[in-house]
């Protein structure tokens, strides 16, 4: 059966996570999720607000601090009006600011964490949308493991941005700007003298962030590879166990996490080496400010450069300020290039084109309903994943409505592919496919797959109930329409035999339940589903002969009066079909019915059939 579903195994990890550099461009490209915020802008405003407001309200504290040193010094002249001239005054009202600033902090977290957990369920819920809706082809090039860390990682970097690490970034910002003008006001020769030592500082400060962003990116792909591993192994966790590769799993797991460590220490090394230079950087600056502030504290009143007592200890807290929010800034400027990168995969994603379904049916039309006239031309197709192999070559065939057509040929003949193609899951490579006269690609596409049917080799079940699992071919059926599906499916014996009958779950937290079970389940969906065509895939694992004479009389049900294409693997099933179809290397080598085709002395077919015949 071709692989039509996620492409867990096999490929390289496709190039992940481009590193985004902090261009003018990628900015604009990265800004472009913003329009998952824009619909809670009233709450970002506030949250904006707040933030502002508790800046200023911090950016207070170390003037009010300066002015009780003052009035303690009995300097409460130099004073401006509004401050009390108490040392107590001062301290009260410097109390009044500072639960001001717990109030606005607990705002700005309150609003932005709206803002965040709504935008990023949107951006989730957009992005499950968009995934769910892409064709096929995208899935065959990627991984599972990497397309779920889309919807995890990326995002819950995305809401980190939005919850917090804008908001530090601004609150940074805003501190250095309001900072570096309070100091000025205070006295600029001092002002010029401490920013003389900064321009070094942040030059610094900057190749050093840039180091550890690249750095701390290598650990997050070396994680990423780890988990993939773990996806593989506990998807395909009963092939790990059919090759007893448990040790193996488990030494190449190990050996990844053991990357992941190396990479992450050496970035911590770093990170490490930029703290320490910040603290030694910050504190020597300081400690220069202070002495220097401090000869200006030692000149008489008269001298324009004198400084009050208050005034350098506001001067020296601020400078810690500015410091403290240069040093922010590096960091914060890694995390904004991180979320960038992640936003950008977001939307590379979100950019790519769905598939045209669900599309509004123009008014007044009613439900395609197919008669099932199929017609194959010429048709020619290559997956787009291995473009340079031709998987079918000039295949053409007609069937007529309610005619029963089996496909028989080796093992990659093309059988699957000849089926997939009916449902366009792809794109032909040439020729055409019609149904009712209709070419495919003139056909809605929700339409066309509503009028389709399929029965699997192996049934997926989704987690939930048997009856869940039934209505999954027509949501809106009632419980005698499930129940008389499940009957005709021979299905309702067994379902009737568990103690909560419809309602026994099944798959991850329910019962297992037997491939046959699983398949009159599919059969079962399928008659609920009441298609014009039927695509039955027949299973290769052999059932034992009770539950195949179950599986083969539902099957027989389903069929009847309507267009039915059976990929067949045991030739007993498909004496009765109106027409056989050989493949072999992606042609059809013979056609005709069962009679015509056995009776051929040299025929692949009637080779096959002695071939069963000697094996069983
Ligand atoms: N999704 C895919 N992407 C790329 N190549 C594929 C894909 N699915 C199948 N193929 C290739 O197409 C060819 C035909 O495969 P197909 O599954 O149609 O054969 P089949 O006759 O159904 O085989 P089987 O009886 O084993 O199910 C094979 O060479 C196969 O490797």
């Amino acid at each position: 059966m071709a692989r039509s579903g996620l492409n867990s195994s096999g490929t390289d990890v496709v190039a992940d996570a481009p590193k985004t550099k902090l261009t003018k461009e990628s900015f604009q490209r990265g800004l472009r999720i913003f329009r998952f915020v824009l619909p809670y802008r009233w709450p970002f405003i506030a949250g904006l607000g707040l933030l502002l407001l508790s800046s200023v309200s911090t950016m207070v504290m170390p003037k009010m601090l300066g002015y009780i040193v003052n009035v303690a010094n009995h300097q409460a002249s130099t004073l401006p009006a509004f401050v009390p001239k108490t040392v107590t005054g001062i301290a009260l009202l410097l109390f009044g600011v500072v639960l001001l600033q717990g109030l606005f902090s607990f705002g700005r977290i309150f609003f932005f964490s709206r803002v965040s957990e709504f935008s990023v369920r949107d951006i989730r819920r957009t992005l499950y949308q968009k995934l769910v809706t892409l064709p096929i082809p995208f899935f065959e090039q990627r991984r599972v493991g990497e397309i779920t860390s889309r919807l995890t990682s990326d995002v819950a970097n995305i809401q980190d941005t939005f919850s917090l690490t804008l908001a530090e970034f601004l609150r940074q910002i805003l501190t250095l700007l309001a900072g570096v003008a309070f100091i000025m006001w205070e006295s600029w020769r001092l002002s010029l003298f401490m920013l003389a030592t900064f321009p070094p500082l942040v030059l610094l400060a900057f190749l050093f962030g840039r180091s550890i962003r690249k750095l701390s990116k290598q650990t997050q792909d070396e994680l990423a590879k780890t988990n993939v591993i773990v996806e593989e192994t506990l998807q395909g966790i009963n092939s790990v166990k059919a090759f007893t590769s448990e040790q193996h799993e488990v030494s190449r797991y190990g050996a990844g996490l053991n990357r992941t460590v190396k990479a992450a220490l050496k970035s911590s090394l770093f990170r490490g080496g930029f703290v320490s230079f910040i603290i030694v950087a910050i504190f020597g600056g300081i400690f220069l400010v202070l002495w220097r502030g401090a000869t200006y504290v030692e000149l008489p009143a008269a001298d324009p450069r004198h400084l009050s007592m208050g005034d350098l200890v506001s001067f020296i807290l601020y400078t810690m300020f500015i410091g403290a929010s240069v040093g922010g800034l590096g960091e914060m400027y890694g995390k904004i290039q991180s979320s960038l990168g992640a936003s950008e995969r977001i939307l590379e994603i979100l950019d790519e084109q769905s598939e045209p379904v669900h599309l509004p049916r123009p008014a007044g039309t009613a439900p395609l309903k197919l008669r099932g006239d199929i017609e194959y031309e010429h048709v020619e197709f290559r997956y787009p994943t291995r473009p340079d192999l031709t998987v079918l070559k000039d295949i053409s065939f007609s069937i007529r409505a309610g005619e029963k057509v089996a496909l028989v040929g080796p093992s990659g003949a093309g059988k699957s592919t000849i089926v997939q193609l009916l449902m366009h899951v792809y794109q032909l490579s040439g020729g055409s496919i019609r149904i009712d006269g209709h070419e495919l690609s003139a056909l809605d596409l929700t339409e066309l797959r509503r009028n389709i049917g399929i029965v699997p080799q192996e049934t997926l079940l989704f987690g939930g109930s048997i009856r869940e699992n039934i209505l999954y071919g027509r949501p809106d059926a009632t419980e005698a329409d499930v129940i008389d599906a499940a009957r005709r499916a021979n299905a309702l014996q067994f379902i009737q035999s568990f103690p909560e009958g419809l309602d026994t779950l099944v798959g991850e937290r329910g019962i297992k339940l037997s491939g046959g079970q699983r398949q009159r389940i599919a059969i079962a969906r399928a008659i609920l589903k009441n298609p014009a065509i039927l695509l039955l895939d027949e299973a290769t694992s052999a059932l034992d002969s009770e539950s195949e004479k179950l599986v083969q009389s539902a099957m027989d049900e389903l069929m009847q009066n309507r267009t039915s294409i059976i990929i067949a693997h045991r030739l007993s099933t498909i004496r009765k079909v109106d027409k056989i179809l050989v493949i072999d290397g992606g042609r059809i080598v013979e056609q005709g019915s069962h009679e015509d085709l056995a009776d051929s002395t040299n025929g692949i077919y009637a080779n096959l059939l002695r071939l069963q015949f000697e094996l069983s």
